[in-house]
């Protein structure tokens, strides 16, 4: 397919978004990267292609051009034409009213009982990662996403025990290294709808990225519940943030529940259709943060073998491998490792 790349619509921490015209005058978006760093975005090119939803961005292809005297990958899919969630949210004035946020949430429901349904962990769900076209909001960003083989099986291979994520939307058990499955992606989805309704984050008082992680990973504690929501979304939010997994809902729950019922007009049919340079984790001293005399939050048995929050971090760090980089933009700081494609995303 010809094509014509147009400005730049988006930049994230890896790639950057043009929207681009077809020969036949379609109008889409192109992630792209340089075609020597594009293993993740091929990796999100095969994850995206095999996956077919009204709930999630559609995939049109793939290309390798040249661009400013660079060889490039791109990865084409539909185009959202009002952007981000997060976008949404500020167009409305910083956060949304209760019936937006019930819709936008029963999408982002459907798409992950799509993606659930077919094996895949997205492992990255936020507002920035969920785009609105003409037809609402469409789950995006498959960069950390993974595929789970047996779902039901104890066993994970290699690529199924990666811990990826943004710290701020991250469940307690991925916060603590040990596990990264389909409810880890409905805890994320509990604190994007915090995210919804107060247009910051789901632990506002928290903005050290390893405090953060100390208190997701090791206290008993939860994101604050919005005090204006109504009872029944309330009831929505403690059915995604419970601390176990094993207790929080499935999507497949999800879509069933009260919260969501005003929504009427969802496709559930199948659908045929400016960071700063990475630098170093190492070189920014995240391990000098770490405060020896910081109050460790209550251990629980799982993690009996760590001793001090420290270990946890140090944990957490060593399975991200050494080559570890971090991006801010919009405050969000996103850590990946080349060798071994483990990403941390901290706030
Ligand atoms: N299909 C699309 N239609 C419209 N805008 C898009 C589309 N895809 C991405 N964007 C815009 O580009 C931004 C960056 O895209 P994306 O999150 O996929 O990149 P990324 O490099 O994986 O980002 P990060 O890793 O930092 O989350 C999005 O937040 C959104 O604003």
């Amino acid at each position: 397919m010809e094509w014509t790349r147009g400005h730049v619509i988006g930049r994230g921490a890896t790639a950057t978004v043009s929207i681009a015209t077809s020969s036949l005058g379609d109008v889409l978006a192109v992630k792209s990267v340089e075609l020597l760093k594009s293993e993740f975005l091929k990796r999100e090119e095969k994850i995206l292609s095999a996956l077919s939803s009204p709930f999630v961005v559609g995939y049109i292809g793939c290309d390798v051009t040249r661009y400013n005297n660079t060889i490039m990958f791109d990865l084409m899919m539909e185009y959202a034409r009002y952007g981000s969630l997060v976008d949404a949210i500020h167009k409305c004035g910083g956060c949304l009213d209760e019936p937006m946020i019930s819709h936008y949430t029963s999408h982002i429901v459907h798409g992950l009982e799509y993606l659930h349904s077919t094996g895949v962990v997205h492992c990255d769900i936020k507002g920035r990662n969920i785009l609105i076209g003409e037809d609402g909001a469409k789950i995006s960003d498959f960069g950390c996403a993974k595929r789970i083989k047996n779902p039901g099986e104890s066993t994970r291979d290699d690529r199924e025990a990666w811990i990826g994520g943004t710290p701020a939307f991250m469940a307690p058990e991925v916060a603590r290294g040990e596990e990264q499955g389909f409810p880890a992606d409905i805890w994320a989805l509990g604190c994007t709808i915090i995210e919804m309704a107060t247009g910051g984050s789901p632990w506002p008082n928290l903005t050290h990225p390893s405090s953060l992680l100390y208190r997701i990973a090791l206290s008993e504690e939860l994101p604050e519940f919005p005090a204006f929501l109504s009872d029944k979304a309330k009831d929505f939010l403690n059915k995604c943030l419970r601390r176990d997994p094993k207790e929080r809902w499935t999507a497949t729950q999800l879509v069933k529940h009260p919260f969501l019922e005003e929504l009427s007009s969802v496709k559930k049919s199948t659908n045929d259709d400016t960071a700063d340079s990475p630098t170093s984790i190492l070189d920014h001293g995240i391990w000098s943060f770490i405060d020896e005399s910081e109050t460790p939050y209550n251990h629980s048995r799982t993690y009996s073998t760590l001793n001090s929050p420290n270990q946890i971090l140090k944990q957490l760090s060593m399975n991200s491998g050494s080559m570890v980089n971090w991006n801010r933009e919009d405050s969000w700081i996103t850590i990946r490792d080349s060798e071994d494609n483990n990403i941390r995303r901290i706030q």
